[in-house]
């Protein structure tokens, strides 16, 4: 399957909201663009979790291009997807790859966010793009995770640095990128253990593994993924926020995409923090994995809705 259609399937449910709520608005031919329809659209945006500031953005241009006029769903529909498209624009390049020697990627988030399988999702694909890959196992403190990542790393012909259990995170840090270093492995991948974003103390620890990083190889790490759990929704972004703070986080990876009805936190994430998506979790496969493109995304979430009406 193509991206398309992977993030079409993915985004069903986020997508079913959207298009049957909007489809409904348009029972008979056509209809008045006024403050009640324009309400009616606020709530059906809000369902999507996509934020105050998006759904804001969303509803005044509306409002703005199509008010006092009866017009058809798809002038509404197309005024949302260029507007959705303009508040999520980002660089198109998913991955920073270091200038010379290896891309140091740094992978954090909350526990059970989808942290283990993205790495192995990153990994798969930097594999089937030729890239060595070395994993380093910094979730010292669950020898389940070093043995999740093990797995992982000889299904998919990686390498993997692995310390004992209590071992600091930063040395494992460390001795990964030494590693890629002294082996020449293309992109080195470093894991860490779940924590909340209102530990501070863990934290701080992200902080310090980060310093490890860049001590082992100076403008190391290239990349902070955190990897948020697309099905909590709003709440994904005040992680965001924290982590963003403590990891100087690059960008997101937005697992479970597949499972939530509430894909519009990517808008919101984008909007709030600046941040972008840079690849969405469809599935539990290591194959379920792909690079987000904002354009692709908006069309993905409204296909049904103009499929319907064709
Ligand atoms: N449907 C779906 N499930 C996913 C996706 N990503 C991860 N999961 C599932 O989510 C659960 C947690 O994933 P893990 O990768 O173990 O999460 P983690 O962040 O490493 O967890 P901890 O190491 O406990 O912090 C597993 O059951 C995964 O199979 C995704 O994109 N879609």
């Amino acid at each position: 399957m193509g991206f398309f259609s992977r993030i079409k399937a993915g985004l069903k449910k986020t997508g079913a909201v959207l298009n049957t709520d909007i489809r409904d608005l348009f029972k008979s031919e056509g209809r008045l663009i006024d403050e009640e329809f324009l309400e009616e659209v606020r709530g059906i945006l809000f369902r999507t979790d996509m934020g105050y500031d998006s759904t804001e953005a969303l509803v005044e241009e509306i409002g703005k291009k199509l008010r006092g006029r009866v017009v058809q769903l798809e002038e509404v529909v197309d005024v949302l997807k260029a507007k959705l498209k303009e508040l999520m624009h980002q660089p198109a390049s998913p991955i920073e790859y270091a200038a010379s020697g290896p891309t140091v990627v740094m992978v954090c988030g909350v526990n059970g966010a989808g942290k283990t399988t993205s790495i192995a999702k990153l990994a798969s694909q930097f594999r089937s793009e030729g890239k060595s890959v070395v994993l380093g196992a910094g979730d010292t403190f669950r020898a389940a995770a070093v043995q999740q990542l093990t797995i992982w790393a000889d299904r998919l012909g990686a390498s993997i640095v692995t310390a004992p259990s209590g071992t600091h995170p930063a040395t494992v840090g460390y001795q990964t990128v030494e590693k890629a270093l002294a082996d020449k492995i293309d992109v080195a991948i470093i894991d860490t253990a779940g924590r909340l974003q209102t530990q501070s103390d863990l934290m701080a620890e992200l902080t310090k593994i980060r310093a490890a990083l860049a001590k082992a190889l100076p403008g190391s790490p290239h990349e902070v993924l955190l990897v948020l759990d697309a099905t909590t929704g709003q709440n994904g972004v005040s992680q965001a926020s924290k982590f963003a703070d403590a990891a100087g986080c690059t960008g997101i990876v937005l697992a479970k995409l597949d499972g939530t009805a509430k894909g519009g936190v990517v808008v919101s994430i984008r909007q709030q923090l600046g941040l972008p998506v840079k690849y969405v979790g469809l599935g539990e496969s290591h194959e379920d994995l792909a690079p987000f493109n904002p354009d692709e995304f908006v069309d993905a979430l409204f296909s049904d809705v103009l499929a319907a009406t064709a």
